[in-house]
C-alpha cells in the first residue's frame, strides 16, 4: 500500500463550490463548482495562473470566506450551517493559517506571537515549546525579537511556527516559503513534511513555485476556477510543463 493509499478519512471537503465576488455588474466568478478532498495526512499543493483563484478556494475551504453555493466539510463540520461563533471556534482550534502577509502583530515578540494563538484557545501555554518550535524553524537566537528587528524571511518563520504551535489538523499556507532563501524553504519544507508523517496533520498550500509544489503529495491546477487537473507526487518538471501548458 502507498503512503496515498493509507489515507482513508477525510480533512476537507468541498462540493460543487462557487464563489462569485462583486455585484451584478461586475462579477466575478472566482470558483466556478470547485469539487475536491483533502484526505486527512495529506499534503496538496494547489497551482494555476494569476488569478485563477487559488487563494479564494484556500480561503473558502478555512473557513474564512463563505462560498455562495455549494458546501464546506472541515472533518464532520459542515461549514454553511456553522454560526461565525462555531467558525471562529473551529479556526481556533483546528485550523491554522499562514498568509503571505505573515499577519504578526508588531508590539509582540516572536514568542509572544507564536504564543498568541494558544492564549486565543484558553489552552496552557508552554514556552518551552513555543521556543522549540521557534529552534525548529531556525529562529533560537530570535526569542524576543520584534517583527521590525526581523528580516522577511525571519517573520515568515514566525508566522509557520505560530501557524504550527497548536498543532492543527489542517494547515493551510498562502506561499509559505515566498520570502525565503532556498535554504530557509528547504528547512520549512522538511518541517512540514514532519508534520504530515509524524503527525498526520493536513496541508494545503497554495505556490507559485514548481520546486516547493513537487514537494507535496499532490498537485492540483486551477483554471478559471474550475480544478483542471491534479498530478500524484509529480517531478518539478512535470509541475512546470503542466503550469506551462495552463498559462500559455
Ligand atoms: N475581494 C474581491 N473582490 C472582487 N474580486 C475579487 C476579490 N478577491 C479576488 N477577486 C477576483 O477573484 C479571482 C480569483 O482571485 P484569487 O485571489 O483567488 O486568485 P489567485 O489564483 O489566488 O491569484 P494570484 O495567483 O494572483 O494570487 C480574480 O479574478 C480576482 O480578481
Amino acid at each position: 500500500m502507498t503512503e496515498l493509499q493509507m489515507h482513508t478519512s477525510t480533512a476537507v471537503e468541498l462540493r460543487d463550490v462557487v464563489h462569485i465576488f462583486g455585484s451584478k455588474q461586475a462579477q466575478v466568478r472566482a470558483l466556478d463548482g470547485v469539487d475536491i478532498r483533502f484526505a486527512r495526512g495529506s499534503w496538496t499543493a494547489v497551482m494555476g495562473p494569476s488569478g485563477s483563484g487559488k487563494s479564494t478556494l484556500l480561503h473558502c475551504a478555512a473557513g474564512l470566506e463563505r462560498p455562495t453555493s455549494g458546501r464546506v466539510m472541515l472533518g464532520d463540520h459542515d461549514l454553511a450551517g456553522a454560526s461565525e461563533r462555531e467558525l471562529t471556534q473551529l479556526r481556533r482550534q483546528d485550523v491554522g493559517f499562514v498568509f503571505q502577509s505573515f499577519n504578526l502583530l508588531g508590539s509582540l515578540t516572536a514568542e509572544q506571537n507564536v504564543a498568541l494563538p494558544l492564549r486565543l484557545a484558553g489552552q496552557k501555554v508552554s514556552m518551552t515549546n513555543v521556543r522549540q518550535i521557534l529552534t525548529d524553524v531556525g529562529l533560537g537566537d530570535r526569542f524576543r525579537h520584534r517583527p521590525r528587528e526581523l528580516s522577511g524571511g525571519q517573520q515568515q518563520r514566525v508566522a509557520i511556527a505560530r501557524a504550527m504551535v497548536t498543532r492543527p489538523a489542517v494547515l493551510f499556507a498562502d506561499e509559505p516559503t515566498g520570502a525565503l532563501d532556498s535554504r530557509s524553504a528547504r528547512t520549512v519544507l522538511a518541517l512540514l513534511r514532519s508534520m504530515v508523517r509524524s503527525a498526520r496533520q493536513t496541508i494545503v498550500m497554495v505556490t507559485h513555485d514548481p520546486v516547493v509544489a513537487a514537494s507535496a503529495d499532490s498537485v492540483v491546477f486551477l483554471n478559471d476556477g474550475r480544478i483542471v487537473d491534479r498530478l500524484i507526487q509529480p517531478s518539478v518538471r512535470e509541475v512546470t510543463d503542466r503550469l506551462a501548458a495552463l498559462e500559455a
